[in-house]
């Protein structure tokens, strides 16, 4: 049966290479509309604007965008090609700080540029390459949400019913999404979860996206309201949580949209499995504990009026909008990784892979 997973690719190349095709997410769920880039700087605005999100997604725009700046750049020489790649790298470093992704496709790129620079290729071999290697981060990204999802649903009983916070889908993703790959997963051997959305205030990736994603598949999807959590789970409608990130420090606490941490202690206060589902691209061991991960902070529109036609909020009113919070180690039940199950005590394990 085709799935919205098989239909839906919120970032990709063009046929021919030239321009990179995304998802505009900020439409949804009223509009299906892809905007094709074809710079740095085009790809720069639509992650700033959240036209593609999500961990993986970001990481896979950003490394399409770097392709696209060699590859319409006009350096004459492969050192003039290798400055202005690391400009690129450097511009698009700076749209998103929390998901580490980002950082590491980057890196990835910038790798893959010097590996092949050494061993004297052309201008034209090294964007080869570089097509190349971000094809790659995109197609192993499919096969890396595929096995995360196998995991975690050896973890959920059919026919329970899971919470999830913001939008960890197919579209922030390559294909399947984080939290969401085993309810997918389930669904094709007829699981029949009972999924609960947080809408996601303040800018409804979980009313927007994911009851959209799940409504679009037939999985039975119930929007609630960010504070509606507490009643649901009191109600004995959640047998466990799932959630996405966009970074686990190397003690395992994790940042993820903001009020996942509230939705934690809300499951452990209930005595719900918390569940963190992290590629190992997510895990940044060179951050020790979540003090030391860079939230980002947005506009206070986004509070203020940006769903509104009027303002609900007094002129000039004192706002603040973290986009991110942390979720402290001990409150996760395990992170979810393609390599397997983890306990945040036991993360160290997967640094030598
Ligand atoms: C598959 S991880 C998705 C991750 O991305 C979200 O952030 P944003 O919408 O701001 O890009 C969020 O924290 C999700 O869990």
């Amino acid at each position: 049966m085709t799935q919205i997973v098989d239909l839906i690719q919120s970032v990709r190349l063009s046929e021919d290479g030239e321009r990179l095709i995304i998802l505009d997410q900020t439409l949804l769920p009223v509009k299906k509309v892809y905007n094709e880039l074809q710079t740095p700087q085009e790809v720069w605005d639509a992650i700033v604007q959240l036209k593609v999100r999500g961990a993986p997604a970001i990481g896979i725009a950003a490394a399409y965008g770097v392709y696209l700046g060699a590859k319409h750049s006009d350096a004459n020489t492969t050192a003039e090609l290798l400055s202005a790649f690391l400009d690129s790298k450097t511009y698009l470093a700076s749209s998103r700080p929390t998901a580490v992704n980002l950082f590491w496709a980057l890196d990835r790129m910038e790798g893959r540029f010097k590996e092949i620079i050494g061993a004297g290729a052309s201008i034209e071999e090294i964007i080869d390459a570089l097509k190349d290697e971000a094809e790659s981060i995109r197609l192993e990204d499919e096969h890396i949400c595929e096995a995360i999802g196998e995991h975690a649903l050896t973890l959920l009983e059919p026919g329970s019913g899971i919470l999830t916070h913001c939008n960890a889908g197919t579209i922030a993703t390559a294909k399947y999404g984080t939290a969401l790959a085993p309810i997918y997963l389930g669904q094709q051997k007829g699981y029949q979860f009972k999924v609960y959305a947080d809408e996601t205030r303040p800018l409804l990736q979980g009313a927007r996206l994911t009851a959209w994603e799940l409504s679009e598949a037939n999985i039975d999807v119930t929007l609630i309201c960010d504070n509606m959590a507490s009643i649901v789970m009191s109600e004995g409608k959640i047998q466990s949580v799932l959630v996405g990130c966009d970074r686990v420090a190397a003690n395992g606490d994790t940042a993820n949209k903001i009020g996942t941490s509230g939705v934690a202690i809300l499951s452990a206060h209930y005595g719900i499995p918390f569940y963190v589902c992290a590629p190992l691209s997510t895990i940044d061991f060179e951050t020790k504990n979540g003090k030391d991960i860079i939230i980002e902070e947005r506009s206070a529109e986004e509070i203020t009026s940006k769903w509104y036609t009027e303002p609900m909020a007094p002129k000039g009113v004192k706002t603040y909008n973290p986009a991110f919070d942390v979720t402290d180690h001990t409150l996760i039940t395990a992170i979810i990784t393609e390599k397997g199950i983890y306990k945040p005590s036991d993360l160290h394990q997967l640094n030598k892979q």
